[in-house]
């Protein structure tokens, strides 16, 4: 059942469209990511959704409200991590879990929580003194100390180490697995493909595609790539026709063939019937990178689903 729709949202700032016409609907129980790169709507989108902007037109709804004319309603099932949070530095954890329990009427214990999310022994220390990833935890336990239905996390893990970040991911899967629905806005394609059950690819106010990590990635031009040196030649003959194959390009003795995985099977039977050996042999594949890279404006513009392009051997 979908928790958020969203349909024809527009939103223009001084006459300049930011959201476009977006839809899109997110399930209950489902990490739904917003992808898209600088200034693409994302933030508008999502505040729009907390009922924090009004939108020019379309309609949003999180559980069947109107996140402006029931905005007190939403609030108490949506919780909101916001893209520039910032706390008074002289306010303690245990302060701030307990002034964010005082706005709802039926707010979770705070203690599991900031157990839950590692902060026990940070009760006393006081905003200033936290370190980036313990206050990316503060905000998370803020967000979810009314117990909501939705959570909106937007660029949560801008700024962290790669150690905190992995741990925010665990963290965010816990919440998803305790049966909170997840609207988390993010830059990082490794977070988007690890975490997202679907993702909306947003550029210039509008939705260029919306699909699971593993679609995406799919719909890119980008595909896999074999690359090789035969221990001795292989005849043109014999690379032709490789099943999936859509170019074989030669680099000085290496042998560069952009396919699927189909192809991969197909050259190691190849070169066990011919008893070659590979050497160096290098397999990569598209990721979701690659198609961000398509389907944005930062890339070579939105490439019709299914189409290809010759294989290009930077990748290797
Ligand atoms: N309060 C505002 N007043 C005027 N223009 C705004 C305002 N907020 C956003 N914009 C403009 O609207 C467009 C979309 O901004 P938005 O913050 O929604 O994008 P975003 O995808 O979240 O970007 P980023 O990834 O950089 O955070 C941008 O061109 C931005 O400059």
């Amino acid at each position: 059942m979908a928790i958020i729709e969203v349909s024809g949202l527009r939103k223009a700032y001084g006459g300049k469209p930011a959201v476009d016409g977006v839809d899109f609907t997110v399930e209950e129980g489902e990490i739904f990511g917003i992808l898209g790169p600088n200034g693409a709507g994302k933030t508008t989108t999502v505040e729009c959704v907390e009922g924090l902007r009004v939108p020019d037109a379309g309609t949003v709804r999180v559980a069947g409200l109107d996140p402006v004319a029931d905005h007190r309603q939403v609030t108490q099932l949506l919780g909101a991590q916001l893209q520039e949070s910032e706390l008074q530095a002289k306010l303690t954890v245990r302060e701030a879990l307990e002034l964010y329990s005082a706005f709802y009427p039926k707010p979770a214990d705070w203690r599991p929580l900031a157990a839950r999310l590692g902060l026990e022994a940070k009760l006393s220390t006081r905003f200033a003194k936290l370190s980036g990833g313990q206050k990316q935890r503060l905000f998370i336990a803020l967000a979810l100390i009314g117990g909501p239905r939705v959570v909106v996390l937007d660029e949560l893990t801008t700024g962290l180490d790669p150690r905190a970040r992995r741990d925010t991911w665990s963290l965010i899967e816990e919440i998803r697995d305790s049966g909170v629905t997840v609207l988390l806005v993010t830059h990082f394609m490794e977070e988007a493909q690890r975490l997202c059950d679907r993702i909306a690819v947003i550029d210039r106010g509008k939705v260029a595609a919306l699909d699971t990590p593993a679609g995406l990635i799919a719909r890119s031009t980008a595909t896999t790539v074999i690359s090789f040196t035969p221990s001795r030649p292989l005849g043109d003959e014999d690379l032709a026709g490789l099943p999936g194959a859509m170019s074989v390009a030669t680099q000085g003795d290496r042998i560069v063939i952009n396919g699927t995985d189909d192809t991969v099977n197909a050259v190691i039977t190849l070169l066990a019937r011919h008893r070659v050996t590979a050497h160096q042999l290098r397999v990569t594949e598209a990721t979701l990178d690659d198609a961000f890279l398509d389907l944005t404006e930062n890339g070579t513009g939105a490439a019709p689903s299914g189409t290809t392009t010759p294989a290009t051997t930077e990748r290797v």
